[in-house]
């Protein structure tokens, strides 16, 4: 049987409930508290501490106290640890998709894909430590020798969302402990047990005392927030969240220059053009869009639909919404679960209320599901999308489904770029000489292809415009926990 609740973990210490720093398990200085709420059902699962600026300088401190150390380990050193952690992500998944599941609300399907994917970046990164390396340069005076090599920046700041907890600590730490620099992690307010328990399994793989620090917060965020941005030892910030906090991050950077990478909102469109399967959009659509409660950077969130199978898509598209069962994600069979917070719900239906004034058609939900206890919606999908609506403006983070008609290829694209943000693009097509133009056309860092998923640690993550910038996973992804320094010697005598 499915585990249902925290009595159902195997190894029970991978329930943390304190911050953790330089390998202590610790209170917030204040003694303040903030509980973590199941969005299923809105019990209180966790207690934990409210950590504020002192308590965030002491995890500085540590991590920085660490790097002294930390920064002369070999590449091959830390490839082994990385790897030893990323195994016993996969040997403890059950227990660590049941955390996430009742912190975030995903299913255990999800969650379980999410640690895997997890896991995935560290291996990725356990490869790329060992394969990032200066060069020679060639010279235009034969006097000199000239070579370059990658140093770790120093402690690097890892802040990551509630929709993916795991995934995004290990895309951010991953990277920068492969490179060499110690870090400290500010998990969202909503899902930090996920991170506690990766401290957990992080620490047991060998990872040196004070590499990896934990400050837990929900409403000193912003306190929390400026002291990273503020505090001098830290070199590096990382974030993936809102565009809104994003700019708020970089102005607070900007006094101490920090480097920042930032994985901001989205807009995507979602383009099926007339020559498409049915069957490869609907498939790809569910994903791109309902996955994780319609709660990802890269969602699709506008559906634009050519003219000529619009209303074809559309009913084929309706009928299997209908089947997806939502509920508790430790439900057996429940594909879409609750949103993570109440934010979310009132969001949403702003959105569809928005929608509807100006003349959308709900064809499917459009309301909460206010009798099942949680911040659930109704999947719900919406035809006669128009420029007007906040949707097209505004990620709705939702499982709403915001349906655009357009004629023509130059339409689409020019309707897809004519937007703030460019994070992930999805086109379904059976034309390769298309499927080129388009990719090439949009402005955003990804764009799958007849697919609904963007996520492989392989490939770089992140976008342009107000997306933000700097990217994740790939071979790019270490590099931004790099710098490069130049050798320059006298050969001639
Ligand atoms: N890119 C993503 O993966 C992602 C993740 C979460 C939210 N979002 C977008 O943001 C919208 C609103 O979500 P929300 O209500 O959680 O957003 P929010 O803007 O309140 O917070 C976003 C994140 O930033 C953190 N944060 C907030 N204030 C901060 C500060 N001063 N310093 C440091 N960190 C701070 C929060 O802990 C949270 O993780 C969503 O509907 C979605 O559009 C995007
Ligand atoms: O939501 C942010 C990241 C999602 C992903 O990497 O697939």
């Amino acid at each position: 049987m499915a585990p249902k609740s925290l009595s159902d973990l195997k190894r029970k210490d991978l329930f943390q409930t304190k911050g953790y720093i330089n390998a202590e398990w610790v209170q917030a200085k204040s003694g303040k508290t903030f509980e973590v709420i199941d969005p299923a059902t809105l019990e209180k699962i966790a207690t934990v501490p409210e950590m504020g600026a002192e308590d965030t300088a002491l995890a500085v401190e540590a991590a920085h106290e660490a790097f002294q150390t930390f920064k002369k380990t070999t590449a091959r050193q830390r490839a082994r640890m990385l790897r030893k952690w990323s195994d016993l992500c996969l040997e403890h998944i059950d227990d660590l998709a049941l955390i996430l599941t009742l912190e975030n609300g995903k299913t255990l399907t999800e969650a379980k894909g999410e640690v895997t994917y997890a896991a995935s970046f560290l291996e990725w990164f356990a490869g790329e430590a060992e394969r990032t390396h200066g060069e020679v340069v060639p010279v235009a005076n034969q006097n000199q020798r000239i070579l370059t090599f990658k140093q770790p920046m120093g402690v690097a700041a890892c802040l990551a969302p509630w929709n993916f907890p795991i995934a995004m600590i290990t895309r951010k730490a991953g990277a920068a402990l492969a490179a060499g620099c110690t870090t400290v992690w500010k998990p969202a307010g909503e899902t930090p047990l996920s991170c506690l328990a990766q401290a957990v399994l992080a620490q047991e793989a060998g990872l040196l005392n004070g590499a990896i620090n934990v400050v837990t917060t929900l409403n000193l965020v912003a306190e929390v927030g400026k002291e990273l941005c503020t505090n001098k030892l830290i070199k590096k910030l990382s974030f993936t969240g809102s565009t809104r906090v994003g700019k708020l991050l970089a102005e607070q950077c900007a006094g101490s220059l920090k480097k920042l990478s930032l994985e901001l909102g989205g807009n995507s469109p979602f383009i099926v053009f007339d020559d498409a399967k049915i069957e490869t959009a609907v498939e790809a659509c569910v994903l791109a869009k309902l996955r994780n409660s319609g709660q990802t950077c890269v969602t699709a969130n506008r559906i634009m639909v050519q003219k000529g199978i619009y209303n074809k898509f559309a009913d084929a598209l309706t009928a299997k919404v209908k089947e997806l069962k939502v509920g508790k994600g430790t439900e057996e069979g429940v594909f879409i679960g609750p949103l993570t917070h109440e934010r979310a719900v009132e969001k949403a239906m702003a959105h569809i209320n928005d929608a509807k004034k100006h003349g959308g058609q709900v064809i499917l939900g459009g309301a909460p599901m206010d009798g099942m206890g949680g911040y659930f919606l109704q999947p719900t999908i919406i035809k006669n999308m128009s420029s007007k609506m906040l949707t097209t403006r505004e990620e709705t983070f939702a499982p709403v489904v915001a349906l655009y008609e357009f004629e023509t290829e130059e339409d689409a694209i020019k309707i897809a770029n004519d937007c703030e943000v460019g994070l992930g693009a999805f086109i379904v097509t059976e034309s390769i000489p298309r499927s080129w133009r388009v990719t090439e056309a949009l402005e955003v860092g990804m764009v799958g292809v007849n697919l609904g998923l963007l996520s492989a640690c392989e490939s770089p993550f992140g976008g342009v415009k107000e997306s933000g910038y700097g990217r994740e996973g790939g071979r790019q992804g270490i590099q931004e926990y790099l710098t490069v320094k130049s050798m320059l010697i006298n050969v001639a005598n």
